[in-house]
């Protein structure tokens, strides 16, 4: 269980979030500036706040980035182009990139896992954008951080790539029993990987509810407001 009690001031900005997430798929809807990519650097560690946060009885917010129990994926930039492939993730093992050889076999499954195995040896630059992302994803794996964090990593990717990353997505958190939390403000997103969705208002957390609450006939008053600006913008 990750339990999250966290402030954040910024200007006018207070946010409070009160939280916990269990294990498996959980979208993080809300409008615009509401605070969501705040919250996942506060979790991250990028950012300072005040409060507590704990994952299974463990207080995290003294840790640094790398001590945490958790992997990011931001929309864009997650590779380092001076690598290859096979380096990117190699380096969510070991940054000198100098690995025994189980760690290679590590790499490679990894590399098997998201279908990149014939890219291996290919540079950033020369990925689409679902694939880079999926090189992002191996690292992940390598990583074997239990909780992962997603910062609207599939928004720049067609509709029909954007699903097929997000059930990738879905498989590795089902399979490594993974705590994801997914930033989104499609709300059919919440819908598609299931699990729970949160929404987010003002630096609070307004709902956490099971995500098929919003593809049912009677959805919860505290999304309609919502559901209603994003459908109409
Ligand atoms: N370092 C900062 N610089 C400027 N504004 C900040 C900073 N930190 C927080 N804020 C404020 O925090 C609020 C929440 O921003 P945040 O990026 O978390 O929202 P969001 O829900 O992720 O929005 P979006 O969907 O547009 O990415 C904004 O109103 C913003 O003005």
């Amino acid at each position: 269980m990750l339990s999250i009690d966290l402030y954040y001031d910024w200007d006018a900005f207070h946010a409070h979030y009160q939280t916990s997430l269990a294990p498996g798929m959980t979208t993080l809807l809300g409008a615009s500036g509401e605070g969501k990519s705040t919250l996942l650097h506060l979790l991250g560690g990028f950012l300072q706040g005040r409060g507590r946060v704990s994952f299974q009885g463990q207080a995290l917010e003294h840790l640094l980035p790398y001590e945490r129990p958790i992997s990011t994926l931001f929309q864009s930039d997650n590779l380092f182009p001076q690598l290859t492939v096979w380096q990117n993730v190699a380096v969510g093992i070991a940054p000198s990139l100098s690995l025994q050889a189980e760690q290679k076999a590590k790499v490679s499954w990894a590399l098997k896992q998201t279908q990149l195995s014939d890219k291996a040896d290919q540079y950033p630059q020369a990925l689409s954008g679902g694939q880079a992302q999926r090189v992002a994803i191996a690292r992940v794996l390598v990583r074997e951080k239990p909780i992962l964090l997603l910062d609207e990593p599939f928004s720049a990717l067609d509709p029909a790539l954007r699903e097929e990353m997000l059930a990738l997505v879905n498989d590795v958190t089902e399979r490594f029993d993974m705590t994801t939390l997914l930033v989104s403000h499609m709300p059919s997103e919440a819908v598609f990987v299931g699990g729970k969705v949160m929404l987010i208002e003002k630096g609070k957390i307004m709902a956490n509810e099971e995500a098929s609450v919003l593809s049912g006939g009677q959805i919860p008053e505290v999304f309609s407001h919502y559901l209603r600006m994003t459908t109409a913008s």
